[in-house]
């Protein structure tokens, strides 16, 4: 049974950048949900690169069977750890629903850590993030918020329902974020 954190926040709220740092020092392994599609966007012989890339440039959610099936896949082929992290998945309802009936029985959500961070901070952010990306601009970025708004934050009131959203401010430094990422990770796993 895997053992899973959904890591959820706007673009550029920092989900990466604190999933790295979780994962040097709080043995859980990091998968990014979008560097697993934007790699099999440019994997040889892929069938869904088009439908990946449109995806990504329109801001819009790849359905959620590519998607869990790549982190399905990667969670399978990693070795012991804690747990996993799930950065930027689930992104909608589709994604939820898809996650529940595909993993039902192999992963428990101990949790869901959401970064919250002003939108103007996020875009900023991405806009210096200078990793050559092909959404990392103005119009992109305009269509992730309005899908972060309208589908993700959504899907983070539903799992608040349940209790099992842990809030961490993030339009602060990466040293203040992660060391109240620390205690959530503390707290949690001391249940
Ligand atoms: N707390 C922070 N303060 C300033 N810059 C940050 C902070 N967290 C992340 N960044 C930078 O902002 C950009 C987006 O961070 P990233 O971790 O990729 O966010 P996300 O995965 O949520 O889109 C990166 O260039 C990163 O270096
Ligand atoms: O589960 C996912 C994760 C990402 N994406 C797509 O990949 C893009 C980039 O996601 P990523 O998490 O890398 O963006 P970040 O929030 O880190 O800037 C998103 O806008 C979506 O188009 C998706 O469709 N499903
Ligand atoms: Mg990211």
């Amino acid at each position: 049974m895997h053992n899973v954190v959904f890591v959820l926040g706007p673009p550029g709220s920092g989900k990466g950048t604190i999933c790295s740092k979780i994962q040097e020092n709080l043995n859980y392994v990091h998968l990014s949900a979008g560097d697993l599609l934007r790699a099999e966007r440019q994997r040889e012989g892929s069938e869904y690169g088009a439908l990946i890339e449109s995806h990504i440039k329109n801001g819009s959610i790849v359905p959620v069977e590519i998607t869990c099936s790549l982190l399905e896949n990667a969670m399978n082929a990693s070795g012991d750890a804690k747990g996993f992290l799930v950065d930027g998945f689930p992104r909608n309802e589709d994604n939820l629903q898809g996650w529940n009936k595909q993993m039902e029985g192999k992963a428990v959500v101990q949790f869901v850590l959401f970064l919250s961070c002003p939108v103007s901070i996020c875009i900023d952010r991405c806009l210096n993030r200078g990793q050559g990306r092909t959404d990392d601009n103005e119009e992109s970025l305009k269509k992730r918020v309005e899908t972060y708004n309208h589908q993700t934050y959504p899907i983070i009131e539903h799992f608040e329902k349940s209790g099992l959203v842990r809030e961490v401010k993030s339009e602060r430094s990466i040293d203040e974020i992660y060391a109240d990422v620390v205690n959530v990770f503390n707290a949690a796993n001391k249940e």
